[in-house]
């Protein structure tokens, strides 16, 4: 927890503390520094109870069914981009409002660390920026002096009480691409890449393979991610053109949604960092909150399983929202 409340930026991630880092590269990258914040760890397996229900936060009908228009129409057209230019993939996104009690934040917390064990889950605010909350099943980036982790997260299908899931060929290429992109930009610094495997993240299936490698030097955190964010993976294919593509016809300002955050433990002999793609999130208002989604268009896309596949992933949030 920061002791003031002064907004304090960071540039070269040569820094200690947990940072917030929003999609846009240009955007302000948020700094809580270790200097300037208290420390309070406590065990909560043993300090919160969670108790599941079958009930979800609700959206009106008349609210899905006019989002639903907008994004389907915004998919069949970046599919058709995609099919007369050079762009191969764009993930596209939209933002659900859900009716929300700013006072059962804490509460909404506890089910989500409950309910979302493996992942990254956090609670962050700043008077300036405001509130998020969120459970990342996505790692940007590891490292540990100079060995480095990363992931190529992408695919996705509905957890039905298996692992053993067949992966179609649209998922299969739209995953093999980001782990192309990866290895490409990290170059020789790479040494292992796993083959896909399916991942668990919540109700949802992903293909993931992990990427390890060496950096040259151990302070060389910031040109890794430079190289990494935003990965094609939450941007696109190629990336100039994906992003000239959002930028134009996604609507919104997605903010710190797939972006990243995390901790760094840089200078004073130390380096190791463990940063997250900030996915499965939402912004928290007084009254509501905004849900992000978002999924890889590629010219084989439907634009209704897209939105169904959008719709799968509120679900995360909307579950701890009841
Ligand atoms: C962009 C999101 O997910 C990414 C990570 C895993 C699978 C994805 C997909 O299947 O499209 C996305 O690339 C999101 O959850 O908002």
């Amino acid at each position: 927890m920061q002791n003031n409340d002064q907004l304090d930026l960071i540039e070269n991630f040569d820094e200690a503390g947990f940072v917030f880092v929003p999609f846009e590269v240009n955007g302000k990258k948020v700094l809580f520094s270790t200097e300037n914040s208290n420390f309070l760890e406590f065990d909560w397996k043993n300090e919160i109870e969670f108790i599941e229900t079958d009930v979800i936060s609700k959206v009106s009908s008349e609210q899905l069914f006019s989002d639903k228009q907008v994004y389907e129409r915004r998919v069949e057209h970046c599919i058709n981009y995609i099919k007369e230019s050079a762009c191969n993939k764009i993930v596209l996104s939209r933002k659900q409002m859900v009716h929300f009690k700013r006072e059962e934040v804490f509460t909404v917390f506890n089910k989500l660390i409950f309910k979302y064990p493996s992942a990254f889950c956090y609670l962050w605010f700043h008077p300036e920026i405001g509130c998020w909350m969120g459970a990342s099943p996505e790692k940007l980036i590891k490292t540990e002096n100079n060995l480095f982790e990363t992931m190529s997260l992408a695919g996705t299908q509905k957890f039905k009480g298996s692992m053993r899931v067949k992966w179609q060929e649209k998922e299969r290429e739209e995953q093999q691409l980001v782990t192309d992109y990866i290895v490409d930009v990290l170059g020789s610094l790479v040494t292992s890449v796993s083959q896909p495997f399916t991942s668990k993240a919540g109700g949802l299936l992903h293909i993931c393979s992990m990427i390890r490698g060496e950096m040259d030097d151990m302070n060389d955190l910031k040109l890794l991610i430079e190289r990494l964010h935003p990965t094609p993976a939450v941007c696109g294919l190629p990336k100039d053109l994906a992003l000239d593509f959002l930028h134009k016809y996604e609507g919104y300002d997605r903010e710190f949604y797939s972006g990243f955050l995390g901790e760094l433990n840089m200078g004073a002999g130390k380096c190791s960092a463990e940063l997250f793609v900030n996915l499965r999130c939402m912004q928290i208002f007084p009254e509501q909150v905004a849900i992000y989604v978002g999924g890889g268009i590629t010219s084989k896309s439907s634009a209704k399983k897209e939105w169904e596949e959008t719709v799968a992933k509120t679900m995360t949030m909307r579950s701890v929202l009841s």
